[in-house]
């Protein structure tokens, strides 16, 4: 059967389902996908790789302040490894379960281009630091690590249009990255999604990176093919730079769709790298393999090869943190459901959340809403103004049900609108929101005079509840809740509500 565009597209509704499953992928039966990840992880080091120069990637930094005299490739400078890159490398490489080689080489990967001041850029071709490995999805899937490799990263070019120029920041020039290569183990794009998210969290629990794609701190080149069950692997095509794992997904269904469309034409599939064009949802050639640029690679005679002894390895192993399975199965071990320890496991792998295995109903609620509000408000789990000693004081006072879980919610929204430093507790008694004790006298009267006022502010829904209509009793409880700010208990609300339709 070929592929009209008229089926391709009726196909891209169902881009994102998992449909695997015993009789194949139903979006393209018949046919099995192949996918490797080349994934490029900023180096999580203040210094750039091999000059001292200290960089952030924040983007308010002016263009070219960041740069010294090696970055820019002035004759005469030469290059320094930064110890503190090499750590981190092996702190991946360890989480990763990969081969440390005690002897690994530098290259140069020559190519011309204007954010690359040297013409060429250090990389690991030859000898890479490590090798093997394998990184463990959920549901029993293990993806294998061919090699992690040091590379330096290029400057920034971005054209003026109107100018008719382009500019060069070399800020990032120089800076330092992992190539983290898999082997062909994935088999949808959805897998390669969870692999990508899987390896995120992993790099942010050990420090290595801060894995942020949108910020380019985490950059991917997808490999793809296909082929007929049975049969052997097809040949690849890559997609290069893509900065989402959303985007990541369709550009890999997009590409399943061309190759399978070409080789049901008879026509067979060249390898050759390619783009994403996310507004059409279609990749596109940047160039095949005859034109594959020839980098001369060469080892870099400026950089003796790295040695590293079994001891510092040792120290590095012996430094590593928990990680993000071990987290999770702890959490689970401690009483949470699988769904609320991803709640937790979402929150910087977990690792930010201190943890006692107290964790009740509501500080769950309160945690899902606190990462809600976040998101609203574009801050990520770091830059929360809520310290650890706010937050599990806010999580004592609903637990113990002086505040109920709506005021809970108002006085979060509060604290992170107002940035405050003052503890929950004193907050909830300045705004008045600590709730009525259920079942104390003056409680009762209290909740009795807001019960009166929201009867009394509907007084057709009253009246239809004294007739027996059950349901808009919620309604006036809803009133109560309003008029005491979220500070009355809905249930005893009801009660009351209740005895006084009867009185
Ligand atoms: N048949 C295939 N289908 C899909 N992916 C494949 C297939 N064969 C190899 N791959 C993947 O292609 C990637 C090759 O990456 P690698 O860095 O080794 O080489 P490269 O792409 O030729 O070099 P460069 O780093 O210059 O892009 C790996 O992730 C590998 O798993
Ligand atoms: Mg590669
Ligand atoms: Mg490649």
């Amino acid at each position: 059967m070929r592929l009209s565009c008229l089926h391709r597209r009726l196909q891209f509704g169902r881009l994102f389902s998992t449909v695997t499953g015993s009789h194949g992928d139903r979006r393209w039966p018949g046919w099995e996908v192949v996918v490797g990840l080349e994934v490029h992880a900023q180096i999580k080091s203040r210094s750039k790789l091999f000059s001292s120069k200290l960089w952030t990637s924040d983007p308010s930094e002016p263009p070219n302040t960041s740069v010294s005299a090696y970055d820019a490739a002035f004759p005469g400078t030469l290059p320094r490894l930064n110890p503190k890159s090499v750590d981190l490398v092996l702190r991946t490489a360890i989480a990763l379960h990969s081969e440390i080689q005690r002897r690994s080489a530098f290259d140069r990967k020559h190519y011309f281009y204007a954010d690359l001041p040297a013409g060429y850029q250090i990389t690991q071709h030859y000898a890479p630091i490590a090798t093997g490995g394998h990184l463990d999805l959920a549901a029993g899937r293990s993806v294998r690590i061919k090699q992690i490799q040091i590379e330096q990263d290029t400057g920034k070019s971005t054209y003026d249009a109107r100018r008719r120029v382009s500019l060069i920041d070399l800020n990032r020039a120089g800076t330092g990255l992992m190539e983290i290569v898999s082997e062909p183990d994935m088999r949808s794009p959805e897998e390669a999604g969870t692999y990508l998210r899987t390896l995120q969290a992993l790099l942010r629990s050990v420090g290595s990176s801060d894995g942020n794609m949108e910020q380019g701190s985490l950059r991917c080149d997808v490999n793809v093919s296909v082929n007929k069950p049975g049969e052997p692997l097809g040949t690849r095509c890559e997609i290069k730079n893509l900065n989402s794992v959303k985007f990541m997904q369709v550009a890999i269904a997009c590409e399943v769709f061309r190759q399978i469309e070409l080789l049901e034409k008879g026509e067979a599939v060249q390898q050759e790298t390619r783009g994403f064009d996310e507004a059409a949802a279609r990749t596109f050639s940047l160039r095949s393999k005859e034109d594959a640029p020839d980098y001369r690679y060469m080892p870099d005679p400026n950089l003796p090869p790295l040695l590293l002894e079994q001891a510092y390895i040792d120290r590095i192993r012996s430094t590593m943190p928990e990680l993000p399975d071990a987290t999770r199965a702890r959490l689970i071990c401690q009483g949470l459901t699988s769904r609320d320890a991803d709640v937790l496991m979402s929150v910087d792998a977990g690792r930010e959340v201190g943890f006692d295995g107290q964790l009740g109903e509501g500080a769950v609620a309160l945690t899902h809403d606190l990462l809600g509000q976040l998101t609203a408000r574009n801050l990520t789990f770091k830059e929360n103004p809520i310290s650890t000693g706010q937050l599990g004081d806010l999580i004592d006072l609903v637990q113990k049900g002086l505040l109920t879980g709506t005021s809970g919610k108002t006085l979060l929204r509060y604290m992170l609108d107002h940035r405050t430093q003052e503890m929950p507790s004193q907050l909830a008694r300045d705004m008045s929101l600590l709730a009525l004790p259920a079942d104390a006298d003056n409680g009762t009267s209290e909740l009795e005079g807001w019960c009166r006022e929201a009867m009394d502010a509907l007084p057709s829904e009253t009246a239809a509840a004294r007739q027996g209509n059950r349901n808009v009793v919620n309604k006036l409880v809803g009133r109560v809740m309003k008029i005491s700010r979220g500070r009355a208990n809905a249930l005893k609300a009801k009660e009351v509500i209740e005895s006084m339709l009867r009185a």
